[in-house]
């Protein structure tokens, strides 16, 4: 199994570097593990309490259960992968249930930022875009897809995107093997990644 850890900062466009790779690799031989399902479970909180929560700081994501699945799909295991509701702030209880394949993508903001994790990729991948231009994406999405107003996301960017993104994101380029600039969409990068990939395959 070949394994890839794709990070950079929110709205850099991870979700869709992914979504291109998938549609240009043979269909079948890849699978996704997103770090946006492995949000602790909060069940215990409140709402009111939830929403107070950093969701770009580390000790947000159950890593110690994304090794546990990535374990388990090397050896050859099918797993069940959370379900993440962005509106609830928490799991939804269902899960996907995810089969080994010949290449595992795991992405998310803060995967190259876990030394066990990183360990266990093949290839590491950082997805640049400028920090306006991933506002921008970021304010868009969450409104239209994720329930958030303009307050809520400029507030949220100010006081954690922002300061988590310098401490545990941009830092992890020093580990990445590969850095896709992706200001404007980039045919080009994800050309070259496919034919790595199907290099190894
Ligand atoms: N290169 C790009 N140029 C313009 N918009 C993009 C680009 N890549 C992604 N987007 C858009 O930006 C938003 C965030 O992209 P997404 O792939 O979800 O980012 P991430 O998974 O890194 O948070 C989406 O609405 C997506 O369509
Ligand atoms: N309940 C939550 C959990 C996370 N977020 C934000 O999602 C971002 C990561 O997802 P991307 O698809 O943008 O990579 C992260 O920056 C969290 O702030 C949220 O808004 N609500």
């Amino acid at each position: 199994m070949l394994v890839i850890g794709i990070a950079g900062g929110t709205g850099c466009g991870k979700t869709t570097v992914v979504n291109q790779l998938l549609k240009e690799l043979p269909e079948g031989e890849v699978g996704i593990l997103s770090q946006d399902s492995y949000y602790k479970d909060t069940s215990h909180l409140s709402f009111d309490e939830r929403v107070k929560i950093n969701f770009d700081h580390p000790r947000s994501i159950d890593f110690d259960l994304i090794e546990e699945h990535l374990t388990e799909l090397k050896k050859g295991n099918a797993i069940d992968q959370p379900v993440y509701s962005f509106v609830k702030h928490n799991r939804t209880g269902d899960t996907i249930h995810t089969l080994p394949r010949k290449v595992m993508i795991v992405e998310g903001i803060l995967v190259l930022s876990n030394p066990e994790l990183r360990k266990m990729f093949d290839i590491k991948i950082f997805v640049h875009a400028d920090s306006d231009e991933r506002l921008i994406r970021r304010l868009r999405r969450d409104i239209t897809e994720r329930g958030r107003d303009l307050d809520e996301v400029l507030n949220r960017y100010k006081t954690t995107l922002k300061p988590m993104h310098s401490q545990f994101i941009e830092p992890m380029k020093e580990y990445a093997d590969i850095i896709i600039p992706n200001n404007h969409y980039n045919t080009v990068a994800i050309d070259i990644v496919k034919t790595i990939i199907n290099d190894k395959l």
